[in-house]
């Protein structure tokens, strides 16, 4: 397994990010990303609000929230930004829930299903429906949550969904695994991670105190985090790493392409960024030393010291993005738990998105600070 070096990857990111400089303003509406969360039931209305205003203080443009008309309600009030559409109703068919889902995924580059969706039979039923639409959309997806319960129960939705992006917790990878027969212990999580990815066919991101992303092989990402456990962080992180993804379409598809270092389109995707990128992230192959006996400081030198300057050549874009988002929400929980301690919640990170992001993300603010 590799070790993602924080900074290499915050820096091989911005080559993604679409310009806030002024140096790309041809730039229109729409084009840094637009973001859809489908969640939000009438017991969880918190989870799709802080995805969808995660996706918006983390760049994205534009914000849809597709969820039950009880959470729609909640949702409006809490923030004008969002674009609420009530349609997880009852008083419709599965089927047509789904059909007025699947419409407004099409505006769309990046769709996430399952903070909040409880697992209400109906909605469930709904979340089926439009995965497997969207899967014939080959739209790229983020699953967390109760869509994650759904895969659970369900795996063949998702099975061979090479644009589906998992998001477990540690509960989550467990049931999953389980559904899959994969054994998990905890010198072997790794390996259950990349066996879940390569059996499914999906992207893997499992949270923790270190995550790990995985495409059948991984990478492991060590920013410290928050001590504090309060729900809703990972909420953040599916609106965040939907964000990340909708730029890496954007790179793709050219629109970012006044930027300089963004790589030809071509390069981009699934295929690696060897040529696109070579030689700016680094990245080290996992240390023996366990940081139980060279501690943090001491793990941090063997890092800087193992750098090889070539080795991003394999880390795929889809893993790189991921990476970036769940350095970001680390590096959120960190500031959020810096200020508020116990009193920290997830409300406060969604406020702290922005500045976190601009001064380890936007180049110039961080050369400003350092
Ligand atoms: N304010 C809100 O509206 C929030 C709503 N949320 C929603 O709440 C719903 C339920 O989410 P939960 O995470 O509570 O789901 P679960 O009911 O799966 O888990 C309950 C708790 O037990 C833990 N857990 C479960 N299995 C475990 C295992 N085998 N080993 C160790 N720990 C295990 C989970 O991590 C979680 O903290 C989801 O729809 C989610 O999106 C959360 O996102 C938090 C915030
Ligand atoms: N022990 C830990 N120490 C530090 N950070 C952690 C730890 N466990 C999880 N995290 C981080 O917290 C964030 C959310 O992960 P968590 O496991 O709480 O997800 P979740 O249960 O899905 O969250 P939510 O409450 O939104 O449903 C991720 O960024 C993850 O890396």
């Amino acid at each position: 397994m590799k070790i993602l070096h924080s900074k290499s990857v915050v820096r091989e990111t911005r080559a993604f990010m679409p310009p806030i400089d002024g140096s790309a303003s041809g730039l229109r509406k729409g084009q840094s990303g637009r973001i859809l969360v489908v969640g939000g039931s009438s017991e969880y209305t918190g989870a799709p609000f802080y995805a969808s205003m995660a996706a918006l203080r983390s760049g994205a443009d534009i914000a849809h929230v597709a969820c039950h008309p009880r959470a729609g309600a909640a949702i409006r009030t809490l923030s004008p930004e969002l674009i609420v559409h009530p349609c997880l109703d009852p008083v419709l068919t599965a089927n047509e829930a789904a059909q007025r889902v699947l419409e407004i995924a099409k505006r769309v580059h990046v769709v996430v299903i399952g903070p909040g969706l409880s697992r209400d039979s109906f909605m469930l039923d709904v979340a089926a429906r439009i995965l497997l639409g969207l899967k014939e959309q080959e739209k790229m997806v983020v699953l967390d949550a109760d869509a994650l319960f759904l895969c659970s129960q369900r795996p063949e939705l998702v099975n061979g969904y090479r644009n589906a992006v998992l998001t477990p917790n540690h509960g989550e990878f467990l049931r999953l695994c389980e559904t899959l027969n994969i054994p998990v212990s905890d010198n072997e999580r790794v390996d259950a991670v990349n066996l879940l990815s390569s059996r499914l066919g999906c992207c893997i991101v499992l949270k923790g105190e270190e995550d790990i992303v995985s495409n059948g092989t991984s990478v492991c990402i060590r920013e410290r985090g928050s001590p504090r456990r309060c729900g809703g962080q990972g909420d953040l992180l599916s609106g965040i790493i939907a964000t990340f993804i909708s730029w890496m379409l954007g790179a793709k598809a050219g629109l970012y392409s006044r930027q300089a270092n963004v790589p030809s389109t071509k390069d981009i995707g699934d295929k690696h960024i060897a040529d696109a990128l070579k030689g700016k992230t680094r990245v080290l192959e996992e240390s023996r030393l366990s940081r139980n006996a060279i501690g943090d400081a001491g793990a941090a030198s063997v890092i800087v010291n193992l750098i090889d300057e070539d080795v991003m050549a394999d880390v795929p874009v889809l893993l790189l993005m991921c990476s970036a988002a769940c350095i970001l929400v680390k590096q959120v929980a960190r500031r959020a738990f810096d200020m508020k301690g116990r009193a920290m919640t997830a409300t406060l990170m969604v406020d702290v998105v922005g500045d976190v992001f601009s001064e380890s993300f936007d180049e110039a603010e961080s050369k400003k600070r350092n």
